[in-house]
């Protein structure tokens, strides 16, 4: 499957926050977009599920337009920057609900298997961006957005996101956006950067310091 987004554009009042957007994503890459606070990245993502309306969009799928928003196609999940779950969802029900195994989980991932009757909202906030990426990514989903699914979390975990991610992108479309760009390059196999309103196809890390995204690649 092929993703394409093109011809964005949006404002917020008088104030031009997209145009000159491109972006393609295919089943079995993870494509990443980095770009400074501000320059519409979420923005982009909301666009591209449907949650924002803007002047112009146009999404294809296999080449073909898909008018309705992409929210109400069963094949598709977003995380979001914030917390989507209930703070007082038990977790081991949030598993049920998402249909995915709890045993599986708490196994591998000793540090939460005390957690089955918490509620979502005790945790802390990295534990909760871990377990949302976690149920986001195993959901049997073609199309995933991942709007910073690093934010928050230690470097082990962000090791075990990175790790969950190689596992499952065979049979998906993954798209994701972090400030944690190192993770992000590695990874991304298509990498596009976010700058004056429009995307730029990285072709060369060094094309990041180029436009000013970094310092040091
Ligand atoms: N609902 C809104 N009304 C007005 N302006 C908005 C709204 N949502 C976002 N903006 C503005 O649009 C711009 C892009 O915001 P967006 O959240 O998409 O950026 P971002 O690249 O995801 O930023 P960050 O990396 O800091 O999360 C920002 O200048 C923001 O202030």
């Amino acid at each position: 499957m092929i993703f394409e987004i093109d011809n964005v554009e949006l404002y917020f009042k008088s104030k031009k926050i997209l145009n000159g957007i491109y972006l393609k994503a295919e089943t079995g890459k993870v494509t990443g977009i980095l770009g400074r606070n501000g320059c519409g990245k979420s923005s982009l993502l909301d666009i591209a599920f449907g949650n924002l309306k803007p002047k112009y969009k146009l999404v294809r799928i296999d080449k073909k337009p898909i008018l309705k928003p992409l929210y109400l196609a069963k094949n598709v999940m977003y995380l979001p920057q914030y917390d989507f779950v209930p703070r007082n969802l038990k977790i081991g029900k949030l598993f049920k609900l998402f249909k995915i195994d709890w045993i599986n989980f708490s196994d591998k991932y000793k540090n939460f298997s005390a957690y089955k009757n918490h509620k979502f909202g005790k945790l802390s906030g990295g534990e909760r961006r871990f377990i949302e990426t976690y149920l986001v990514l195993k959901c049997d989903k073609d199309l995933v957005f991942l709007d910073e699914p690093f934010n928050g979390i230690s470097p082990i975990l962000i090791d075990d996101v990175k790790a969950l991610i190689n596992e499952v992108k065979n049979k998906k479309i993954i798209i994701l956006t972090d400030h944690k760009y190192k993770d992000v390059i590695e990874i991304t196999d298509e990498l596009y950067l976010l700058n004056n309103d429009s995307t730029f196809l990285i072709k060369n890390l060094n094309q990041l310091e180029d436009y000013g995204y970094v310092t040091q690649v």
